[in-house]
């Protein structure tokens, strides 16, 4: 018998209400993260892989219209009970760093104060241990020199300095689970490498476990240990990554694949791709999203919900003609 999983997501869609209509943003996506993986979400801009994320930590805006079959956290059911309570809880054990840190630190307020802000916020620390603390914080994530940058300035520190404070804030509380949204958009490729392998290395050595949302499937390949695919709103495979970049089954993956030649390389605005992602507004969107785009489409695709089939030992696909 494997271990429940730390996070459950099951049978989960999110509409948004707008003046131009329902934006289908999610269509009964599941996913697992177990304990000590790093899960990655991997997909083109507007496949639905943020407002994913929001919805586990129920930061969604008030126009969104959440259903879930199940969503459990740690045991816990997150569908059922007392809303603020399980939000409490959601800030202490699930935390999330999202791009630009720079934008999501406060500006006016030294570094190491913000970090203590979390500490005397979600945990049981008194603000005077909340110095020593927020140092340590500071030090885990490799800063150097922490008891002089604990007083500088998000203006004072490069962005992948700001990155790792950021990390630190979000780590200062040990959550059980780290929500990464694209963090290391827009930094240079060796400070990213430096963001990843903490983060990794936080997971392999310590009770954390991580979803990493990303573009870039060179990055999900070096630092996931399995990967979820999004298109449209649709989880269309799920796969250890390396079976994934192996053994493509779904056809967007493997054109994702196709198109991201090395590791450097990102998905986003995918030229080679033809055709765009389906207009989520419409109220007549096919059963698979990816219809219009695939050449191996036969007549069943548009007749019978999508099949989850299981090609391989936790490698899941949902569609009619895998590869
Ligand atoms: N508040 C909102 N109101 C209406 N539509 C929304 C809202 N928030 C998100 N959406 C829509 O939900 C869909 C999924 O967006 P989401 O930001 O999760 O995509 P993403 O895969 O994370 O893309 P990116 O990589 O660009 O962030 C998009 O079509 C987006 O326009």
């Amino acid at each position: 018998m494997s271990a429940p999983p730390l996070l459950a997501v099951e049978g989960m869609s999110l509409d948004f209400r707008t003046r131009d209509g329902r934006v289908k943003a999610l269509d009964g996506i599941s996913f697992e993260v177990q304990r000590g993986e790093i899960l990655g979400i991997v997909g083109e801009s507007g496949s639905g892989k943020s407002v994913s994320a929001y919805a586990i930590m129920d930061l969604l805006d008030d126009n969104a219209e959440l259903g879930a079959a199940r969503l459990d956290f740690a045991g816990a059911d997150l569908l059922a009970g007392d809303r603020s309570a399980l939000r409490g809880m959601r800030g202490r054990e699930i935390s999330m760093i999202f791009q630009s840190p720079r934008t999501a630190l406060n500006p006016i307020r030294p570094v190491g104060k913000q970090i203590e802000d979390v500490l005397v916020r979600h945990g049981p620390v008194p603000r005077r241990q909340a110095k020593e603390k927020a140092i340590a914080a500071l030090r885990k994530v490799r800063i150097p020199d922490p008891e002089r940058r604990y007083d500088a300035y998000p203006f004072e520190l490069s962005g992948g300095m700001c990155q790792r404070v950021m990390i630190a804030m979000a780590l200062a509380c040990e959550p059980m689970l780290l929500i990464a949204d694209e963090p290391t958009t827009g930094l240079d490729v060796t400070t990213q490498a430096v963001i990843l392998d903490l983060v990794r290395d936080l997971v392999d050595h310590s009770r954390m476990a991580a979803i990493l949302i990303t573009h870039d499937l060179g990055l999900a390949g070096e630092y996931c240990d399995r990967v979820v695919v999004m298109h449209a709103g649709h989880v269309v495979e799920t796969a250890p990554v390396a079976d994934l970049l192996a053994r493509p089954a779904h056809p967007y993956s493997a054109r994702l694949i196709a198109a991201t030649p090395s590791s450097a390389s990102s998905v986003d605005g995918l030229a080679s791709i033809p055709g765009n992602l389906p207009n989520l507004l419409r109220d007549d969107l096919p059963l698979c999203r990816f219809r219009e785009r695939c050449d191996r489409a036969i007549a069943r695709c548009d007749s019978d919900p999508l099949p989850a089939t299981e090609v391989a030992p936790g490698h899941l696909v949902r569609c009619w003609r895998p590869l």
